[in-house]
């Protein structure tokens, strides 16, 4: 809680004014009753009319008070709630920029997501009632207890009973209402994130003929949501009767009292209709204080995942004095052991030892799950190892100031995603400098010039947001490309032409060897044809190295490349699909 309202900052003068007004309309709330029975008693039942005018007006004049106080704090409560999530929804975002892929990998993007949406919006509805009705229904309920002890003791003892009884009732319609909520609130999660799994994957979905499966399953947990949505608020009905309850029980003993009493001349009839107006307030500011309870605690775990974001630091630091400069290409892992579970878990990498030098070209190959995204990623320290350590131009690439290292270790991620803006605004978020010119060469050794001279617009043809007007294929080389305008010292292509034909795929590593043979190349690839021109193949089988050599000695030497080879050999394509 104390961080989600550090978030405040600026908004604090909003959050005070709001208070401070609330508190100045509930006193003149609590003063009009009072003056009404002044009118009463002195001015109608002593037949003096110009205290009834006098006070009249006093009347009237509060009235205008009270109503212009509740409008500004109400302006001022929803400033202040705006403010506070516009602030959340900063810091979040900056935070989770300074996220490593393990960070991001903990809370999942969908759950990012609904985290800055649906738990923010949740919390800022929160906070907008509790500032005002918070103050408002103690402040209300201790001034007008107070008026009622002033007019009369005796009688405030009926309140008590009714409070008691209300506060039981109330109290236990929330305990079990909560439970329940927190319920709902978890299958709302579920629920959100389901969603925005399926309809990313829309398309996944559709080819796949899964719509009427995927609303099956939606309506099921749908329909569950429903279900207990329907149990809780079946349950806070309950409120309103035990209130009715309440305020008839005070009517009637106050009526029937305070009739007695204003026969034995011990109170005015005035007294009893001010009486009246603060049992109303009393009993109705305990029933707003019960919803706040039960709209806090429902943003409680809302508060709580937001917290979660807040708190987390980036498992991925760079230390006091960072290298900043990468001298060379040259790669070296040193008996590395790696799992996403940091020292938990089942091994992604095992006692990986290799020594790739500057300008090699290497290819890796090996079955689905093998590791070799995971080696690659541990490069440009998108992870850190378990044990031993990856160098790059010599020095452990823990010693580096992240963002060269990152620069001169361009990655082609096997999830290519294009933003939208034009092509260029889109190759220029490899190098914000990089001239037309330099846009275009990258383009030429990525093969995609030729698909980008056919569009009307070329380099300046609009991208829709994660490219959807471009192949799979036109989306890889571009982001070759990307990469290439950042001429960095080590080039790893994850995957990266599994959509782009056989020729075109031999074009780029034939550019790739004339454009830039200073730089170490790492290619990922499914095909033989794809790294048999590398100068060393890497053959990864479950996390480890089980061979280093080249095409020809692999091909005399190594079962499993055989068996890749051949069985693309005979046409399947792919070595994990059976032939
Ligand atoms: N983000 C992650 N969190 C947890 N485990 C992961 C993560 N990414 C990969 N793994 C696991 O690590 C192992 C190696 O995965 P990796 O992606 O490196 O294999 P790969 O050889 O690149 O596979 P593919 O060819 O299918 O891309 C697999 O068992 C995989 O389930």
């Amino acid at each position: 809680m104390r961080k989600i309202l550090q978030q405040l900052k600026q908004y604090k003068r909003e959050t005070f004014l709001c208070i401070g007004l609330t508190a100045l309309e509930v006193v003149m709330e609590i003063l009009m009753p009072f003056v009404t029975a002044i009118i009463i008693d002195k001015g109608l039942q002593a037949g003096n009319l110009s205290a009834v005018y006098r006070f009249g007006a006093l009347i009237v004049v509060m009235s205008f008070l009270s109503l212009t106080f509740g409008a500004l704090a109400g302006k001022n409560a929803a400033g202040a709630a705006a403010g506070l999530s516009a602030n959340l929804r900063e810091a979040i975002y900056s935070n989770i920029q300074t996220f490593s892929f393990s960070n991001i990998d903990k809370f999942s993007v969908p759950g990012l997501v609904t985290r800055m949406t649906t738990d923010i919006t949740n919390v800022q509805n929160a906070f907008m009632m509790s500032i005002r009705v918070a103050v408002r229904s103690p402040l209300t309920l201790i001034f007008s207890f107070i008026m009622c002890m002033i007019i009369s003791p005796h009688l405030s003892a009926m309140f008590l009973i009714a409070i008691a009884f209300l506060i039981v009732v109330i109290g236990t319609i929330m305990v079990v209402t909560l439970k329940i909520f927190s319920q709902v609130f978890r299958r709302y999660d579920d629920l959100n994130a389901s969603v925005q799994e399926n309809v990313s994957a829309i398309r996944v979905v559709k080819a796949f003929v899964r719509e009427d499966y995927e609303n099956v399953k939606f309506s099921k947990a749908s329909k569950m949501l429903y279900d207990l949505s329907v149990k809780a608020e079946g349950l806070l009905a309950f409120n309103s009767p035990a209130m009715m309850i309440a305020v008839y029980f005070c009517i009637i003993s106050v009526s029937w009292f305070g009739a007695q009493f204003i026969v034995g001349g011990s109170m005015t009839t005035g007294d009893l209709t001010s009486l009246f107006s603060y049992i109303m307030s009393l009993l109705m500011s305990l029933m707003m204080l019960s919803m706040v309870v039960v709209m806090i605690s429902m943003s409680l775990a809302s508060i709580r995942r937001i917290s979660e974001v807040l708190s987390e630091t980036p498992d991925l630091t760079d230390p006091e004095n960072p290298v900043t400069e990468v001298a060379n290409g040259q790669i070296d892992f040193n008996h590395v052991n790696f799992s996403y579970k940091h020292g938990s878990g089942k091994n992604a990498l095992s006692d990986i030892d290799l020594h790739i030098k500057s300008g090699e070209t290497i290819g890796v190959i090996g079955g689905t799950g093998s590791g070799k995204s995971s080696l690659v990623n541990l490069i440009c320290r998108l992870y850190d190892v378990d044990d031993g350590s990856v160098c790059v131009g010599g020095v452990d690439v823990r010693k580096y100031d992240t963002e060269v290292l990152r620069n001169q270790v361009s990655v082609v991620l096997q999830k290519n995603t294009l933003f939208s803006g034009s092509i260029l605004d889109n190759l220029r978020w490899g190098n914000p400098d990089a001239t037309d010119e330099e846009c275009i060469e990258a383009c030429k050794a990525a093969c995609a010039d030729e698909f980008i001279d056919r569009m009307p617009n070329g380099y300046n043809t609009k991208i829709e947001r994660g490219g959807a007007n471009v192949s799979g294929g036109q989306k890889q080389r571009l982001c070759i490309a990307r990469a290439l305008l950042k001429k960095p010292k080590v080039l790893i292509l994850d995957d990266s032409t599994s959509a782009v034909d056989t020729a075109t795929d031999a074009s780029i590593r034939a550019a790739f060897a004339k454009e830039i043979p200073g730089t170490t190349k790492i290619i990922i690839a499914q095909r033989v044809s794809s790294v048999e021109s590398a100068d060393r193949i890497l053959v990864l089988d479950e996390g480890k190295v089980n061979a280093f050599d080249t095409h020809e000695n692999l091909l005399k030497n190594n079962t499993i490349y055989q068996e890749i080879y051949n069985s693309q050999l005979e046409g399947s394509g792919d070595f994990d699909q059976p032939s």
